[in-house]
Protein backbone atom coordinates (compact mmCIF):
# COMPACT_ATOMS: atom_id res chain seq x y z
CA UNK A 1 0.00 0.00 0.00
CA UNK A 2 1.19 3.28 -0.50
CA UNK A 3 1.98 6.27 2.11
CA UNK A 4 -2.22 7.96 1.50
CA UNK A 5 -3.97 4.41 1.23
CA UNK A 6 -2.27 3.46 4.13
CA UNK A 7 -3.72 7.00 5.84
CA UNK A 8 -7.14 6.28 4.42
CA UNK A 9 -7.64 2.69 6.31
CA UNK A 10 -5.99 4.60 9.56
CA UNK A 11 -8.52 8.07 8.90
CA UNK A 12 -11.81 4.81 7.83
CA UNK A 13 -10.24 3.05 11.27
CA UNK A 14 -10.36 5.75 13.56
CA UNK A 15 -14.09 6.85 13.00
CA UNK A 16 -14.77 3.21 13.31
CA UNK A 17 -13.28 3.16 16.88
CA UNK A 18 -15.59 6.38 17.41
CA UNK A 19 -18.36 5.15 16.27
CA UNK A 20 -18.03 1.90 18.13
CA UNK A 21 -17.92 3.47 21.42
CA UNK A 22 -18.36 0.85 23.61
CA UNK A 23 -15.29 -1.22 21.82
CA UNK A 24 -11.65 -1.03 22.64
CA UNK A 25 -9.71 -0.29 20.02
CA UNK A 26 -7.44 -2.31 19.52
CA UNK A 27 -10.65 -5.09 18.56
CA UNK A 28 -12.14 -2.44 16.28
CA UNK A 29 -8.42 -2.56 14.52
CA UNK A 30 -7.99 -5.92 14.25
CA UNK A 31 -11.75 -6.67 12.99
CA UNK A 32 -10.41 -3.32 10.49
CA UNK A 33 -7.87 -5.62 9.26
CA UNK A 34 -9.25 -8.74 8.71
CA UNK A 35 -12.37 -6.90 6.55
CA UNK A 36 -8.82 -5.61 4.81
CA UNK A 37 -7.02 -8.84 3.70
CA UNK A 38 -4.83 -6.98 1.28
CA UNK A 39 -2.79 -4.76 3.90
CA UNK A 40 -0.03 -6.52 4.83
CA UNK A 41 2.22 -7.10 7.98
CA UNK A 42 4.03 -3.49 7.30
CA UNK A 43 1.17 -1.71 6.07
CA UNK A 44 -0.86 -2.75 9.39
CA UNK A 45 2.10 -1.67 11.38
CA UNK A 46 2.11 2.10 9.65
CA UNK A 47 -1.83 2.33 10.42
CA UNK A 48 -1.93 1.49 13.69
CA UNK A 49 1.24 3.53 14.62
CA UNK A 50 -0.68 6.57 12.89
CA UNK A 51 -4.10 5.43 14.71
CA UNK A 52 -2.13 5.25 18.09
CA UNK A 53 -0.38 8.53 17.18
CA UNK A 54 -3.66 10.60 17.29
CA UNK A 55 -5.34 8.46 19.82
CA UNK A 56 -2.30 9.41 22.04
CA UNK A 57 -1.84 13.32 21.14
CA UNK A 58 -5.66 13.63 21.18
CA UNK A 59 -5.72 16.68 22.95
CA UNK A 60 -3.48 18.47 20.74
CA UNK A 61 -4.74 17.49 17.49
CA UNK A 62 -8.23 18.56 19.05
CA UNK A 63 -6.54 21.68 19.67
CA UNK A 64 -4.99 23.01 16.65
CA UNK A 65 -8.34 21.37 15.12
CA UNK A 66 -10.27 24.14 17.17
CA UNK A 67 -8.50 26.89 15.16
CA UNK A 68 -10.09 25.04 11.95
CA UNK A 69 -13.16 25.28 10.18
CA UNK A 70 -12.56 21.95 9.71
CA UNK A 71 -15.04 19.41 10.94
CA UNK A 72 -13.56 17.10 14.27
CA UNK A 73 -13.58 13.06 12.40
CA UNK A 74 -11.08 10.77 11.18
CA UNK A 75 -9.98 12.41 8.43
CA UNK A 76 -9.22 15.57 9.90
CA UNK A 77 -7.65 14.73 12.75
CA UNK A 78 -5.30 11.95 10.78
CA UNK A 79 -4.34 14.63 8.35
CA UNK A 80 -3.73 17.09 10.95
CA UNK A 81 -1.58 14.81 12.77
CA UNK A 82 0.38 13.85 9.73
CA UNK A 83 1.38 17.09 8.48
CA UNK A 84 1.98 18.36 12.43
CA UNK A 85 4.50 15.38 13.34
CA UNK A 86 5.25 14.33 9.50
CA UNK A 87 5.13 10.67 10.32
CA UNK A 88 4.17 9.50 6.89
CA UNK A 89 6.60 11.53 5.04
CA UNK A 90 8.45 8.88 3.75
CA UNK A 91 11.35 9.34 1.26
CA UNK A 92 11.06 13.45 2.02
CA UNK A 93 7.79 13.31 -0.19
CA UNK A 94 4.98 14.95 0.78
CA UNK A 95 1.87 13.86 2.47
CA UNK A 96 -0.83 15.79 1.62
CA UNK A 97 0.22 15.46 -2.33
CA UNK A 98 1.04 11.54 -1.55
CA UNK A 99 -2.51 11.79 -0.12
CA UNK A 100 -4.03 13.80 -3.16
CA UNK A 101 -2.42 11.61 -5.58
CA UNK A 102 -3.87 8.03 -4.60
CA UNK A 103 -7.91 8.85 -6.03
CA UNK A 104 -7.58 5.14 -7.34
CA UNK A 105 -7.18 3.72 -3.68
CA UNK A 106 -10.45 5.05 -2.92
CA UNK A 107 -8.74 8.01 -1.18
CA UNK A 108 -10.40 11.49 -1.45
CA UNK A 109 -7.91 14.34 -2.19
CA UNK A 110 -7.71 16.89 0.01
CA UNK A 111 -10.38 20.02 -0.86
CA UNK A 112 -9.35 23.24 -1.12
CA UNK A 113 -10.14 24.29 2.57
CA UNK A 114 -8.32 21.52 3.98
CA UNK A 115 -5.52 21.90 1.75
CA UNK A 116 -5.45 25.76 2.78
CA UNK A 117 -5.26 24.72 6.86
CA UNK A 118 -2.74 21.55 6.01
CA UNK A 119 -0.52 23.89 4.58
CA UNK A 120 -1.10 26.73 7.34
CA UNK A 121 0.08 24.11 9.95
CA UNK A 122 3.12 22.52 7.65
CA UNK A 123 6.14 23.41 9.75
CA UNK A 124 4.48 23.20 13.37
CA UNK A 125 4.91 20.39 15.86
CA UNK A 126 1.80 19.04 18.02
CA UNK A 127 3.52 21.59 20.55
CA UNK A 128 1.90 25.33 21.06
CA UNK A 129 2.54 27.66 23.46
CA UNK A 130 -1.09 29.18 23.49
CA UNK A 131 -2.24 25.57 24.60
CA UNK A 132 -3.36 24.66 28.09
CA UNK A 133 -1.04 22.28 30.21
CA UNK A 134 -3.84 19.78 30.36
CA UNK A 135 -3.67 20.02 26.35
CA UNK A 136 0.06 19.37 26.11
CA UNK A 137 -0.46 16.57 28.83
CA UNK A 138 -3.10 15.26 26.48
CA UNK A 139 -5.22 14.65 29.22
CA UNK A 140 -8.76 15.13 29.45
CA UNK A 141 -8.90 18.25 32.01
CA UNK A 142 -10.45 16.28 35.17
CA UNK A 143 -7.37 13.74 34.66
CA UNK A 144 -4.83 16.52 34.38
CA UNK A 145 -6.93 18.14 37.85
CA UNK A 146 -6.11 14.89 39.29
CA UNK A 147 -2.52 14.05 38.62
CA UNK A 148 -1.70 17.73 39.32
CA UNK A 149 -3.06 17.17 43.22
CA UNK A 150 -1.01 13.82 43.37
CA UNK A 151 1.93 14.08 41.90
CA UNK A 152 2.62 18.02 42.07
CA UNK A 153 5.24 19.21 39.92
CA UNK A 154 6.31 15.63 38.42
CA UNK A 155 2.73 15.41 37.24
CA UNK A 156 3.46 16.64 33.42
CA UNK A 157 6.50 14.11 33.03
CA UNK A 158 3.97 11.64 34.62
CA UNK A 159 1.33 12.46 31.86
CA UNK A 160 3.88 12.19 29.36
CA UNK A 161 4.93 8.94 29.70
CA UNK A 162 1.34 7.87 29.10
CA UNK A 163 1.56 9.34 25.47
CA UNK A 164 4.40 7.07 24.66
CA UNK A 165 3.98 4.07 23.08
CA UNK A 166 3.92 0.76 25.05
CA UNK A 167 6.85 -1.64 25.00
CA UNK A 168 5.83 -5.49 24.88
CA UNK A 169 6.86 -7.90 27.33
CA UNK A 170 6.28 -11.83 27.47
CA UNK A 171 5.92 -13.84 30.66
CA UNK A 172 7.52 -17.52 30.53
CA UNK A 173 6.05 -19.84 31.65
CA UNK A 174 8.17 -21.39 34.42
CA UNK A 175 6.40 -24.91 34.33
CA UNK A 176 7.56 -25.69 30.47
CA UNK A 177 11.38 -23.79 29.93
CA UNK A 178 13.23 -20.81 31.92
CA UNK A 179 13.59 -17.43 30.71
CA UNK A 180 17.33 -18.14 28.74
CA UNK A 181 15.40 -21.27 26.60
CA UNK A 182 12.31 -18.93 25.60
CA UNK A 183 14.93 -15.73 24.43
CA UNK A 184 17.11 -18.11 22.81
CA UNK A 185 13.80 -19.70 21.29
CA UNK A 186 12.49 -16.41 20.09
CA UNK A 187 16.16 -15.02 19.14
CA UNK A 188 15.72 -18.34 16.74
CA UNK A 189 13.04 -16.67 15.04
CA UNK A 190 14.44 -13.60 14.76
CA UNK A 191 12.83 -11.62 17.73
CA UNK A 192 15.49 -10.05 20.05
CA UNK A 193 14.66 -9.63 23.69
CA UNK A 194 15.96 -8.31 26.99
CA UNK A 195 15.17 -9.87 30.62
CA UNK A 196 12.81 -7.42 31.88
CA UNK A 197 14.46 -4.73 34.98
CA UNK A 198 12.12 -5.90 37.37
CA UNK A 199 10.24 -9.51 36.90
CA UNK A 200 12.51 -12.25 37.01
CA UNK A 201 10.03 -14.20 34.76
CA UNK A 202 9.84 -11.93 32.00
CA UNK A 203 11.03 -10.36 28.86
CA UNK A 204 11.02 -7.29 26.69
CA UNK A 205 10.75 -7.43 23.22
CA UNK A 206 12.98 -5.20 21.12
CA UNK A 207 10.49 -4.28 19.01
CA UNK A 208 6.93 -5.18 18.35
CA UNK A 209 6.45 -7.89 16.26
CA UNK A 210 3.58 -10.70 16.31
CA UNK A 211 4.63 -13.73 18.00
CA UNK A 212 1.51 -15.81 17.65
CA UNK A 213 3.39 -17.84 15.41
CA UNK A 214 6.25 -18.81 17.13
CA UNK A 215 7.29 -22.30 18.53
CA UNK A 216 7.21 -20.46 22.07
CA UNK A 217 3.68 -19.07 21.47
CA UNK A 218 2.60 -22.07 20.18
CA UNK A 219 3.84 -24.57 22.95
CA UNK A 220 2.64 -22.49 25.57
CA UNK A 221 6.11 -21.14 26.83
CA UNK A 222 5.07 -17.63 26.94
CA UNK A 223 2.25 -14.85 27.56
CA UNK A 224 1.88 -11.54 26.47
CA UNK A 225 1.77 -9.40 29.57
CA UNK A 226 3.19 -6.15 30.88
CA UNK A 227 5.86 -6.52 33.71
CA UNK A 228 3.55 -4.60 36.03
CA UNK A 229 0.90 -7.31 35.95
CA UNK A 230 3.15 -9.78 35.90
CA UNK A 231 4.84 -8.47 39.56
CA UNK A 232 1.04 -7.96 40.62
CA UNK A 233 1.08 -12.19 40.19
CA UNK A 234 4.48 -12.80 41.61
CA UNK A 235 3.05 -10.29 44.93
CA UNK A 236 0.28 -12.63 45.30
CA UNK A 237 2.48 -15.42 46.71
CA UNK A 238 0.24 -18.30 45.17
CA UNK A 239 2.49 -21.39 46.54
CA UNK A 240 2.14 -24.83 45.00
CA UNK A 241 -1.25 -26.74 47.33
CA UNK A 242 -2.89 -23.43 47.87
CA UNK A 243 -6.74 -22.54 47.40
CA UNK A 244 -6.91 -19.23 45.43
CA UNK A 245 -9.52 -17.30 44.30
CA UNK A 246 -8.37 -14.76 41.19
CA UNK A 247 -12.06 -12.59 41.60
CA UNK A 248 -11.85 -10.61 38.80
CA UNK A 249 -10.14 -12.66 36.32
CA UNK A 250 -10.80 -11.26 32.61
CA UNK A 251 -9.59 -13.00 30.34
CA UNK A 252 -7.20 -14.67 32.50
CA UNK A 253 -3.90 -12.67 32.80
CA UNK A 254 -2.91 -13.30 35.90
CA UNK A 255 -4.66 -16.60 36.47
CA UNK A 256 -2.38 -17.93 34.04
CA UNK A 257 0.91 -16.39 35.89
CA UNK A 258 -0.88 -18.01 39.41
CA UNK A 259 -1.55 -21.67 37.92
CA UNK A 260 2.16 -21.31 36.99
CA UNK A 261 3.79 -20.09 40.26
CA UNK A 262 1.69 -22.49 41.95
CA UNK A 263 3.46 -25.43 39.68
CA UNK A 264 0.16 -25.87 38.69
CA UNK A 265 -0.87 -28.03 42.05
CA UNK A 266 -3.60 -26.42 44.50
CA UNK A 267 -6.70 -24.85 43.73
CA UNK A 268 -7.73 -21.59 41.54
CA UNK A 269 -11.59 -20.34 41.26
CA UNK A 270 -11.21 -17.79 38.57
CA UNK A 271 -14.25 -16.00 39.01
CA UNK A 272 -15.82 -12.53 37.10
CA UNK A 273 -18.64 -11.68 36.42
CA UNK A 274 -18.31 -11.37 32.72
CA UNK A 275 -18.88 -15.27 30.98
CA UNK A 276 -17.17 -14.02 27.88
CA UNK A 277 -14.28 -12.51 29.32
CA UNK A 278 -13.94 -16.27 31.41
CA UNK A 279 -14.40 -18.44 28.24
CA UNK A 280 -11.09 -16.20 26.85
CA UNK A 281 -9.53 -17.55 29.92
CA UNK A 282 -10.27 -21.15 29.22
CA UNK A 283 -8.32 -21.12 26.21
CA UNK A 284 -5.59 -19.61 27.35
CA UNK A 285 -5.80 -22.10 30.13
CA UNK A 286 -5.52 -24.86 28.00
CA UNK A 287 -2.55 -23.67 25.85
CA UNK A 288 -0.54 -23.19 29.24
CA UNK A 289 -1.49 -26.62 30.63
CA UNK A 290 -3.31 -24.85 33.61
CA UNK A 291 -5.60 -27.57 34.88
CA UNK A 292 -6.23 -26.37 38.33
CA UNK A 293 -8.47 -23.97 37.40
CA UNK A 294 -12.03 -23.83 37.58
CA UNK A 295 -13.94 -20.61 36.41
CA UNK A 296 -17.01 -19.35 38.31
CA UNK A 297 -19.19 -16.55 36.79
CA UNK A 298 -20.66 -14.62 39.62
CA UNK A 299 -23.60 -12.47 38.99
CA UNK A 300 -22.68 -8.77 40.73
CA UNK A 301 -20.37 -8.25 43.61
CA UNK A 302 -22.60 -10.25 46.16
CA UNK A 303 -22.76 -12.95 44.30
CA UNK A 304 -24.46 -16.49 46.30
CA UNK A 305 -21.54 -18.72 46.04
CA UNK A 306 -19.42 -15.99 47.87
CA UNK A 307 -21.98 -15.61 50.64
CA UNK A 308 -21.89 -18.97 51.22
CA UNK A 309 -18.90 -19.33 50.93
CA UNK A 310 -18.10 -16.57 53.78
CA UNK A 311 -18.03 -17.29 57.64
CA UNK A 312 -16.73 -20.70 56.99
CA UNK A 313 -12.98 -19.60 58.40
CA UNK A 314 -11.86 -23.39 58.05
CA UNK A 315 -12.94 -23.20 54.32
CA UNK A 316 -11.54 -19.78 53.24
CA UNK A 317 -8.71 -19.02 50.74
CA UNK A 318 -5.08 -18.61 51.35
CA UNK A 319 -5.16 -16.18 48.80
CA UNK A 320 -7.74 -13.53 46.99
CA UNK A 321 -6.44 -11.31 44.32
CA UNK A 322 -8.66 -8.37 43.62
CA UNK A 323 -7.25 -7.32 40.27
CA UNK A 324 -10.05 -4.53 40.44
CA UNK A 325 -12.12 -2.63 37.42
CA UNK A 326 -10.55 0.97 37.05
CA UNK A 327 -10.04 3.80 34.85
CA UNK A 328 -6.93 1.71 33.18
CA UNK A 329 -5.28 5.09 33.64
CA UNK A 330 -1.75 3.37 34.16
CA UNK A 331 -2.63 1.73 30.45
CA UNK A 332 -3.31 4.69 29.15
CA UNK A 333 -0.35 4.70 26.69
CA UNK A 334 -1.49 0.74 25.40
CA UNK A 335 -5.24 1.85 25.57
CA UNK A 336 -5.41 5.61 24.54
CA UNK A 337 -8.76 5.51 23.46
CA UNK A 338 -9.79 4.62 27.03
CA UNK A 339 -8.56 8.29 28.33
CA UNK A 340 -10.81 10.15 26.19
CA UNK A 341 -13.86 7.82 27.04
CA UNK A 342 -14.15 8.63 30.73
CA UNK A 343 -15.14 11.16 32.98
CA UNK A 344 -15.48 11.89 36.62
CA UNK A 345 -18.76 10.39 36.99
CA UNK A 346 -17.23 7.25 35.44
CA UNK A 347 -14.51 7.26 38.55
CA UNK A 348 -16.92 7.88 40.70
CA UNK A 349 -18.97 4.43 39.71
CA UNK A 350 -16.05 2.23 39.63
CA UNK A 351 -14.07 3.75 43.39
CA UNK A 352 -18.27 2.41 44.79
CA UNK A 353 -17.77 -0.57 42.32
CA UNK A 354 -14.01 -1.55 43.94
CA UNK A 355 -15.13 -0.90 47.42
CA UNK A 356 -17.86 -3.20 47.14
CA UNK A 357 -15.75 -5.39 45.39
CA UNK A 358 -12.97 -5.80 47.82
CA UNK A 359 -15.50 -5.75 50.69
CA UNK A 360 -17.02 -8.75 48.90
CA UNK A 361 -13.95 -10.84 48.13
CA UNK A 362 -12.85 -10.06 51.55
CA UNK A 363 -15.28 -12.94 52.87
CA UNK A 364 -13.54 -15.52 51.20
CA UNK A 365 -10.22 -14.90 52.72
CA UNK A 366 -8.85 -17.54 55.44
CA UNK A 367 -7.48 -16.25 58.97
CA UNK A 368 -3.78 -15.48 58.06
CA UNK A 369 -4.92 -15.60 54.37
CA UNK A 370 -3.66 -12.93 52.11
CA UNK A 371 -5.84 -10.22 50.26
CA UNK A 372 -3.89 -9.06 47.37
CA UNK A 373 -5.82 -5.56 46.11
CA UNK A 374 -4.60 -4.13 42.75
CA UNK A 375 -5.46 -1.59 39.72
CA UNK A 376 -3.60 -0.85 36.64
CA UNK A 377 -4.25 3.05 37.47
CA UNK A 378 -2.42 5.79 38.88
CA UNK A 379 -5.27 7.67 40.62
CA UNK A 380 -5.09 7.95 44.35
CA UNK A 381 -8.89 7.50 44.43
CA UNK A 382 -9.37 3.67 43.18
CA UNK A 383 -5.97 2.79 45.11
CA UNK A 384 -4.40 4.31 48.17
CA UNK A 385 -8.11 5.82 49.35
CA UNK A 386 -9.91 2.24 48.54
CA UNK A 387 -7.25 0.40 50.92
CA UNK A 388 -7.82 3.31 53.65
CA UNK A 389 -11.56 2.66 53.56
CA UNK A 390 -11.56 -0.95 53.80
CA UNK A 391 -9.33 -1.05 56.37
CA UNK A 392 -11.00 1.42 58.14
CA UNK A 393 -14.09 -0.97 58.34
CA UNK A 394 -12.35 -4.01 58.59
CA UNK A 395 -9.90 -4.01 61.77
CA UNK A 396 -9.12 -7.62 61.15
CA UNK A 397 -7.01 -7.07 58.43
CA UNK A 398 -3.85 -5.74 58.11
CA UNK A 399 -1.10 -4.25 55.50
CA UNK A 400 1.89 -5.91 54.86
CA UNK A 401 4.83 -4.02 54.05
CA UNK A 402 5.27 -4.01 50.59
CA UNK A 403 9.15 -4.47 50.63
CA UNK A 404 8.33 -7.64 52.85
CA UNK A 405 6.67 -9.03 50.01
CA UNK A 406 8.90 -7.86 47.47
CA UNK A 407 11.37 -9.79 48.98
CA UNK A 408 9.66 -13.04 49.96
CA UNK A 409 8.19 -13.06 46.06
CA UNK A 410 10.17 -11.33 43.14
CA UNK A 411 13.59 -10.75 45.74
CA UNK A 412 16.10 -8.16 44.32
CA UNK A 413 15.15 -4.02 45.36
CA UNK A 414 11.77 -3.19 45.88
CA UNK A 415 10.88 0.56 43.95
CA UNK A 416 9.56 1.63 46.66
CA UNK A 417 8.72 0.76 50.83
CA UNK A 418 5.57 1.42 52.43
CA UNK A 419 1.99 -0.12 52.37
CA UNK A 420 1.23 -0.35 48.72
CA UNK A 421 3.28 -0.60 45.38
CA UNK A 422 2.70 1.97 42.65
CA UNK A 423 4.71 1.26 39.35
CA UNK A 424 4.10 3.83 37.10
CA UNK A 425 5.17 4.48 33.19
CA UNK A 426 7.65 7.23 33.75
CA UNK A 427 9.13 5.70 36.96
CA UNK A 428 9.22 2.21 36.23
CA UNK A 429 8.51 1.83 32.61
CA UNK A 430 5.98 -0.45 32.73
CA UNK A 431 1.82 -0.27 32.58
CA UNK A 432 1.00 2.14 35.78
CA UNK A 433 0.11 -0.20 38.76
CA UNK A 434 -0.87 -0.46 42.58
CA UNK A 435 -0.85 -3.16 44.35
CA UNK A 436 -1.27 -3.53 48.21
CA UNK A 437 -1.12 -7.08 50.15
CA UNK A 438 -3.37 -6.96 52.98
CA UNK A 439 -3.00 -10.45 55.93
CA UNK A 440 -6.49 -11.24 57.66
CA UNK A 441 -5.54 -11.54 61.47
CA UNK A 442 -5.85 -15.21 62.82
CA UNK A 443 -8.88 -13.65 65.46
CA UNK A 444 -10.72 -11.18 64.34
C1 LIG B 1 -8.82 -5.33 35.39
S1 LIG B 1 -9.93 -6.44 34.72
C2 LIG B 1 -9.21 -8.00 35.13
C3 LIG B 1 -8.01 -8.36 34.30
C4 LIG B 1 -7.51 -9.76 34.58
N1 LIG B 1 -7.32 -10.03 35.99
C5 LIG B 1 -6.20 -10.02 33.85
O1 LIG B 1 -5.14 -10.06 34.49
O2 LIG B 1 -6.25 -10.19 32.64
C6 LIG B 1 -11.28 -6.35 35.83
C7 LIG B 1 -12.33 -7.42 35.67
O3 LIG B 1 -13.30 -7.25 36.70
C8 LIG B 1 -14.51 -7.77 36.22
N2 LIG B 1 -15.60 -7.34 37.13
C9 LIG B 1 -16.39 -6.25 37.07
N3 LIG B 1 -17.27 -6.25 38.09
C10 LIG B 1 -17.01 -7.36 38.82
C11 LIG B 1 -17.58 -7.91 40.01
N4 LIG B 1 -18.58 -7.31 40.64
N5 LIG B 1 -17.09 -9.07 40.48
C12 LIG B 1 -16.07 -9.70 39.84
N6 LIG B 1 -15.50 -9.21 38.70
C13 LIG B 1 -15.96 -8.07 38.22
C14 LIG B 1 -14.57 -7.25 34.80
O4 LIG B 1 -15.45 -8.03 34.02
C15 LIG B 1 -13.11 -7.38 34.36
O5 LIG B 1 -12.90 -8.58 33.67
Amino acid sequence: MKAGARLQTAIELLDEIVAQAGKPADAVISDGFRQRRFAGSKDRAAISETIYGVLRCRGQVDWWLSRSALPVDGRSRALTYAVLTSTLAEDGADIVSDFADQAEYGVTPPGPEELAWLEGIRGHGLNHPDQPVWVSANLPEWAATRFNEQFGTDWTRQAAALAAEAPVDVRINPTKADREAVAVSLAQEGIETTACALSPVGLRLARRRPLRGTRAFKDGWLEVQDEGSQLVALLTHAQPGMKVVDFCAGAGGKTLALAAGMDNKGRIVACDTSETRLNRAGERLKRAGSFIVERRVLSSARDKWVKRRSGRFDGGFDRVLVDAPCTGSGTWRRNPDQKWRLGEDDLAELTALQSEILSSAARLVAPDGRLIYATCSLLKAENEERIEAFLAERPDFFRYPIEDVWAETVGGTCPMTGGALQLTPADHDTDGFYCAVLGRKLTA
